[in-house]
This record gives structure tokens, sequence and C-alpha cells, in this order.
């Protein structure tokens, strides 16, 4: 039996560049990625994706403004827990990005990305969110630099894909 954990991950954007953090600590540390965490119990997913964007970066954004584009799902060898990655993407925010605790941030060109020194998944399905696609990704790992296996396969709508799971 595996425990599922749903996290949440927020990608802004502007004209052609991106907002990534670079992690300073814990899980995913010395890594560049969107912001994101756990959804606290009693909390909703939208609601976590909002708040730890605020905690991580600064900005504030409005539950209508993220666009649900992606879910990923992240299994590690040995480890019985699946996280269950919501991924969001907006170009409409309000502040400007801030250094906090967690995260230092900083806007890239999307074709200039840091991917060695990202999450080894990032470079396998960042096209598709540049390509403005829906779409579900499972990817196995062994440690945190090996994908011993994944696939991904595109969306019509994020529903498709919420009903054929059933939640
Ligand atoms: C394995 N390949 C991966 N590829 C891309 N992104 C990944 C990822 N694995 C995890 N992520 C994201 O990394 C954040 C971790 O969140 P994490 O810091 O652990 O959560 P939270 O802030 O609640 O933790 P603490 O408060 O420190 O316990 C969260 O956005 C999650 O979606």
């Amino acid at each position: 039996m595996v425990l599922r954990k749903v996290y949440t991950l927020v990608f802004v954007r502007k004209e052609n560049q991106i907002l990534l953090g670079y992690k300073k600590r814990g899980f995913g540390m010395n890594k560049w990625n969107g912001f994101g965490g756990k959804v606290e119990p009693n909390e909703s997913i939208l609601d976590a994706a909002i708040r730890e964007l605020n905690e991580e970066c600064g900005l504030t954004v409005e539950t209508t403004d993220l666009k649900n584009l992606a879910h990923l799902e992240f299994t590690f060898t040995g480890e019985p827990v699946m996280m269950d990655c919501r991924v969001f993407s907006t170009n409409i925010f309000n502040g400007t990005p801030i250094e906090t605790e967690e995260m230092l941030p900083r806007w890239f060109q999307i074709d200039q990305l840091p991917f060695d020194n990202m999450w080894p998944d990032d470079r396998i399905w960042f096209p598709y969110m540049f390509k403005n696609k829906l779409f579900y990704g499972k990817f196995n790992f062994n440690g945190v630099d090996t994908i011993l296996n994944y696939k991904i396969r595109e969306l019509e709508s994020m529903e498709e894909y919420y009903n054929e799971k059933g939640d």
C-alpha cells in the first residue's frame, strides 16, 4: 500500500520568462523549481498553491487566475510514499518576488533554464508546459538523481484525468 501525499507547484510567467526559486533548505535543496509544498489537512489544493507561492516568494495570486496544467506522480525506490503533485501556472500576479527563508527567486528566459540544477523530470515535462499542453506524468526515481522509468501523456482536459482516477 502506497501512501499518497498531495503537493502543489506553481509557475509564474511573464512574457517569455518564468519565475523559479532556488530552494535553500529541505527536499529539493539547491535546485531551481517552481513554488509549492504540501497541502495541509482541511486545505484545498488551490488555497495551498496560493499560500505556498506567497510564503516562498511574496507574490499574491487569485484562485481564478491559476491554471491547472498538469498532474505529476513521483515515486522513489524503497519509499512507500507517492508524491502527487498538482502543477499550476499564471501570468497574473501581484507584487515583486522577494527572497525568503526557503527560496531565492529569479526570472529566467524560457530558452535559458538551469536544467542541470533542476529536478531531472523537469527537462522532460517543461516542453509540454511551454506548448500550453495539459498533461499527466509519472516518474519512478532511484535516489533523487536517476529516473528509472516514466510515462507522460497529454490530456484533453484535467477533468479527463480526475474522472478516470475517481477523485
Ligand atoms: C521528484 N521530482 C520533482 N520534480 C519537480 N518538482 C518536485 C519534485 N519533487 C517535489 N517537487 C516539488 O517540490 C516541492 C516540495 O515541497 P516541500 O518543500 O517538501 O514542501 P513544504 O514547503 O510543505 O515543506 P516543509 O514546510 O519544508 O516541510 C513541491 O512544490 C513539489 O511539488
